[in-house]
């Protein structure tokens, strides 16, 4: 790969949509409308192989959740056909109103899972905050307001996006107008309650994403701080890949009968192929390099594990001819911003980050994901190589490992229930780069066929 290809990054294999949906007429604007359906602006169709971890449906659509036909026509022209197997949990039983605590893998679609019963019971002629999105870093508060905004275009809600690092005064004046669902991070929430700014007392339906995260030391004392500020008879739902015992105090606190969803019988994604490298610290660039002449990479999250080391290594794989962007969490929030923009519109290839990234983010072209620096918890490892392989697509995760990571490598695999193997000499483009199909087929069914 050279600078000069950069700029060549796949979107995710598309074919037009040629069944009976035609998408150059007008929305239907009226309800009544019979052809509804076929009014819709769809977005290309996605055709690329998906794995058993998305396919593995009862075979639900939207429709039999009775939900407006305004939120319908927003999720179908996102381009979502049918729910997942974690939405097809989860919303049935989010729409009545129960506590939920969720655990699926990866890219499975939580989001949808809880913003889409949500957009349905709020009532936008209600002006009052009636639903709160908790998410523990800034650019993922960002992903899901987009998310909720585009599934509620067709009906007027308004959504706040408020996270630290951004101006109070901006979110005092936006406060002054109509707000139905806050996404934020804690300590921002926190601080516009407890100035009185931000009411919240007649919310009645909280979601933690990324819940065992945001329930860590960093924050649970927030958490608990704005429970007890919102009436009693809130719906509290839990949402994430990883529930270490560490939630457990919060749910006796704070949640009733929850309904348990696991989708986690295995732990990691069927489409992700996991490799690691044995190297000395001093190699480990040099191994970057080898990988990066060798393999064919859509777009890369590397990770490190301090923010001194992201913008060290960054530098260097420039040095070495190599285009790419890095974030971290000491950076000014206007600078991370315009990278998390500019990395995911596809301006740049390569990102390297600390474990800012390693939680929610979604980007579809990512298509490979090196651990430069392993990590120490199996919840990380297992989010990080998360980025990849997105809605049941491929993926590949390489580790670069020291003498020191070794015992971590066997507690990770033992913990994950996963073998991470060592990295061959030649990795097969079948294994994470994909193709589209002519006939839409999971990679389960395809392995079947060989
Ligand atoms: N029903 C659906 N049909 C097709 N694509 C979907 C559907 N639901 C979600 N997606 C897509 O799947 C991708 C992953 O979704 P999402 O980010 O919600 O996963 P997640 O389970 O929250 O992942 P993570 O645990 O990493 O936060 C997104 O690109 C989203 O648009």
């Amino acid at each position: 790969m050279t600078n000069s290809d950069e700029l060549k990054i796949a979107t995710p294999s598309t074919t037009t949509n040629n069944t009976s949906i035609n998408t150059n007429t007008t929305i239907a604007k009226s309800l009544d409308d019979p052809n509804w359906k076929e009014k819709l602006k769809l977005p290309p169709k996605d055709n690329r192989p998906k794995t058993s971890d998305v396919t593995n449906t009862k075979g639900h659509s939207f429709e039999d959740y009775c939900l407006k036909r305004e939120l319908l026509m927003g999720i179908y022209e996102k381009g979502w056909e049918k729910p997942s197997p974690v939405q097809e949990q989860a919303i049935p039983i989010a729409l009545t109103g129960r506590d939920v605590l969720a655990r699926a893998k990866n890219g499975t679609g939580k989001t949808g899972a809880y913003t889409i019963p949500i957009v349905e019971r709020i009532d936008p002629t209600k002006n009052a905050v009636q639903a709160i999105i908790l998410v523990p870093t800034r650019e993922l508060a960002l992903q899901t307001s987009a998310i909720c905004m585009e599934l509620s275009k067709h009906i007027q809600l308004r959504v706040m996006v408020t996270t630290g690092g951004t101006s109070l005064r901006e979110d005092i004046s936006r406060l002054q107008e109509v707000v139905h669902i806050i996404i934020a991070t804690p300590g921002r929430l926190l601080d516009l309650v407890n100035k009185n700014l931000a009411k919240i007392d007649a919310c009645r339906v909280i979601v933690l994403d990324e819940a065992d995260k945001l329930l860590s030391q960093d924050f649970n004392h927030l958490l608990d701080e704005l429970l007890y500020v919102m009436p009693k008879d809130r719906q509290v739902m839990l949402f994430s890949a990883t529930f270490p015992l560490t939630v457990d105090d919060f749910i006796k606190k704070h949640m009733k009968q929850a309904y348990e969803i696991n989708l986690m019988d295995e732990l990691t994604l069927k489409g992700i192929t996991q490799y690691y490298a044995f190297v000395q610290e001093r190699q480990k660039i040099h191994c970057l390099n080898t990988l990066f002449s060798k393999l064919q990479i859509n777009q890369s999250i590397i990770f490190c594990n301090s923010t001194q080391r992201v913008e060290l290594l960054a530098k260097k794989i420039t040095d070495l001819g190599y285009s790419c962007y890095y974030i971290h969490s000491k950076m000014r929030q206007e600078h991370r911003n315009r990278v998390f923009h500019d990395f995911r519109t596809g301006l740049c290839r390569n990102l390297v980050c600390s474990d800012l990234f390693t939680r929610g983010i979604d980007i579809q072209a990512v298509n490979v994901v090196i651990n430069f620096d392993f990590p120490r918890f199996s919840e990380t490892y297992l989010h990080r190589i998360g980025r990849s392989g997105r809605y049941g697509h491929l993926g590949l995760a390489i580790s670069l490992i020291t003498y020191d990571d070794r015992f971590t490598v066997h507690t990770i695999e033992q913990e994950l229930g996963t073998e991470i193997l060592p990295i061959p000499r030649h990795i097969e483009e079948t294994l994470y780069v994909a193709k589209a199909p002519a006939i839409e087929q999971s990679i389960d069914e395809q392995q079947a066929d060989k």
